[in-house]
């Protein structure tokens, strides 16, 4: 928590910091203070938002947190890399994000999953992995930090998302041929259905999702937000994050997201699912 807020504290200033816990505490609405911080502040919606909420939790513990991009400059300066911010949207939170991995870093991710790549599943209606027309790529699921190389990118991606990287799943590597496709779907959990009940476990809700493209496609593959009509298009190296909750904590449906088919070339990428809590 303490890394989360220092990142946050940067972004917005002691100040505004400041400002933020004082209000909380004389019980200003945060639909007041958000449109102080976007007006005066000059911050943007997502990122007041965010500010309120990890002050908030700091002074409460309670987990009512999402990821979120800092889309306020241009650049993100993680540690490592500095990485491009190229296209954001309000709501649900995306950022399109440049120069997040090198080259090497794709090349590298690519040879060592391929190898052990197999059909992808989704979760069936009644529980476990089920064969889907609707999504046609091979893939595997990786450790968190199964390599030293996944754990710098795992770090990295902490930072760019403001997101712990013990509340991330692992890595999972995709491969994408010719008319492979994952039509348009929630990375949330539904409750509701019985099968995907049980994959809340100790770590709830699928929060937010970053998807790493790994190599550059001829045609088609882009990642497709039709309530948004918008699609990313691939470029190696380039990522999209976007949250899958609400500020407010419920499941988004203008997250809906899917990958397009590839219409010529092979598409790889890696996404990492951000849980609410450890995974
Ligand atoms: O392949 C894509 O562009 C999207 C992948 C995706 O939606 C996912 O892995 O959850
Ligand atoms: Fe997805």
């Amino acid at each position: 928590m303490g890394a989360m807020t220092d990142n946050l504290v940067q972004a917005i200033s002691p100040q505004w910091h400041a400002w933020i816990k004082d209000g909380l505490s004389r019980g200003c609405s945060v639909d007041s203070m958000i449109q102080v911080l976007v007006r005066d502040g000059r911050f943007s919606r997502a990122v007041a938002i965010a500010a309120i909420n990890a002050t908030k939790s700091d002074q409460s513990e309670s987990n009512a947190l999402r990821p979120f991009v800092d889309t306020s400059k241009n650049y993100i300066s993680t540690p490592d890399r500095k990485i491009q911010v190229i296209l954001s949207v309000e709501a649900p939170n995306v950022a399109v994000l440049g120069n997040v991995l090198s080259d090497e870093e794709c090349d590298a991710l690519i040879a060592y999953g391929e190898a052990g790549m197999s059909r992808s599943h989704t979760v069936a209606a009644t529980g476990g992995g089920q064969i889907d027309p609707g999504r046609t790529s091979y893939g595997v699921m990786m450790q968190r930090g199964e390599l030293d190389l996944i754990t710098k990118i795992e770090a990295r991606l902490a930072h760019i998302a403001n997101w712990p990287v013990e509340r991330g799943e692992g890595l999972q590597l995709l491969r994408y041929g010719v008319g492979a496709e994952y039509k348009p779907h929630f990375d949330w959990f539904n409750a509701d259905i019985p099968g995907q009940a049980q994959l809340f476990g100790t770590a709830g809700q699928r929060v937010g999702t970053i998807v790493m493209y790994l190599n550059d496609v001829e045609a088609g593959g882009g990642t497709l937000f039709p309530e948004l009509g918008l699609e990313v298009a691939p470029r190696k190296g380039g990522a999209v994050f976007f949250t899958n909750i609400t500020p407010e904590g419920t499941p988004c449906r203008l997250s809906l997201h899917g990958g397009s088919p590839v219409i010529s070339g092979v598409k790889y990428v890696a996404t990492k699912w951000l849980r609410e809590k450890v995974f």
